[in-house]
C-alpha cells in the first residue's frame, strides 16, 4: 500500500476544536484524499475482541457497557504500557489507509507524537488551542481525574509544533487553517 502523504497530527484541549478542523480539513481535502483516523477508536473492538464479547452492545448505552467500563479503562492503560505504539498501529490499519492524507484527530500523549514522527517523516503536527471561557461555551466542564491526567496534559508541554491554530471562532482559525491545507496540498503535488 502506498505512503500517505501528509498525516497531520491534532493536538488540543477538550473543546478546542478537534473534530471541527478534522472535519473541516476533509470537507476541503474531499472525502476520496483525507480520511479521519482516531487513536481512540480500535480499544472498544480490540476489548472485545481480546475478551470475547458482543462488540454491538459494548458501543450502545447498555448495562453491559457499564460493566465492563472500568476493566476496559484498566485493559486499554495496561496495553499502552506494554507497547505505546499499539492503539497508533490499530488505528491506522484500516481499510482507509490507502488514502492519501490521514488526518489523526485524538493525539494525547507524547508516545502518540513520536509514534507518528517516527514512522512517517510527512507527519505534521497540529496544536488546536482555544480560550478557556470559548471551550466552556462549547460544554467543556473541568472534570478532576480526566483534565488533570496525563491523558489531557501529556502535550501541554510540547513546544515544536507544525502549525498552532487559534480556534476561538470561525474567522480567526481561517488564516492559520488555509497555511496548514497549502503545507498538505504541496506535500500532495
Ligand atoms: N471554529 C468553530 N466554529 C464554530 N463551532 C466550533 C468551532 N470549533 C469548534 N466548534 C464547536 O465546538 C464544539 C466542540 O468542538 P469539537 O468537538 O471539535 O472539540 P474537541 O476538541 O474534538 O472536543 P473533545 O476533546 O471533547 O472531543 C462542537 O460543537 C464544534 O462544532
Amino acid at each position: 500500500m502506498a505512503a500517505p502523504r501528509a498525516v497531520v497530527v491534532l493536538s488540543g484541549k477538550r473543546k478546542s476544536g478537534k473534530d471541527f478542523v478534522a472535519n473541516l480539513l476533509q470537507e476541503r481535502l474531499g472525502c476520496q484524499v483525507c480520511a479521519i483516523m482516531r487513536l481512540s477508536a480500535p480499544l472498544k473492538g480490540q476489548y472485545a475482541k481480546e475478551h470475547n464479547l458482543d462488540f454491538d452492545r459494548l458501543l450502545d448505552a447498555s448495562d453491559y457497557k457499564e460493566h465492563y467500563r472500568v476493566d476496559m479503562i484498566r485493559w486499554g492503560e495496561e496495553r499502552r504500557n506494554q507497547d505505546p505504539s499499539f492503539f497508533c498501529r490499530l488505528a491506522t490499519e484500516v481499510k482507509e489507509a490507502d488514502h492519501l492524507v490521514w488526518v489523526i484527530s485524538d493525539a494525547r500523549r507524547l508516545t502518540d507524537l513520536d509514534y507518528f514522527r517516527k514512522h512517517y517523516r510527512q507527519t505534521i503536527a497540529v496544536r488546536i488551542q482555544a480560550d478557556d471561557t470559548v471551550r466552556a461555551e462549547r460544554g467543556f466542564v473541568f472534570t478532576p481525574g480526566v483534565d488533570d491526567a496525563e491523558s489531557e496534559c501529556g502535550l501541554d508541554t510540547v513546544k515544536d509544533w507544525d502549525f498552532c491554530l487559534n480556534n476561538n471562532n470561525q474567522q480567526q482559525l481561517e488564516e492559520q487553517f488555509t497555511l496548514l491545507l497549502n503545507t498538505i496540498q504541496l506535500n500532495l503535488s
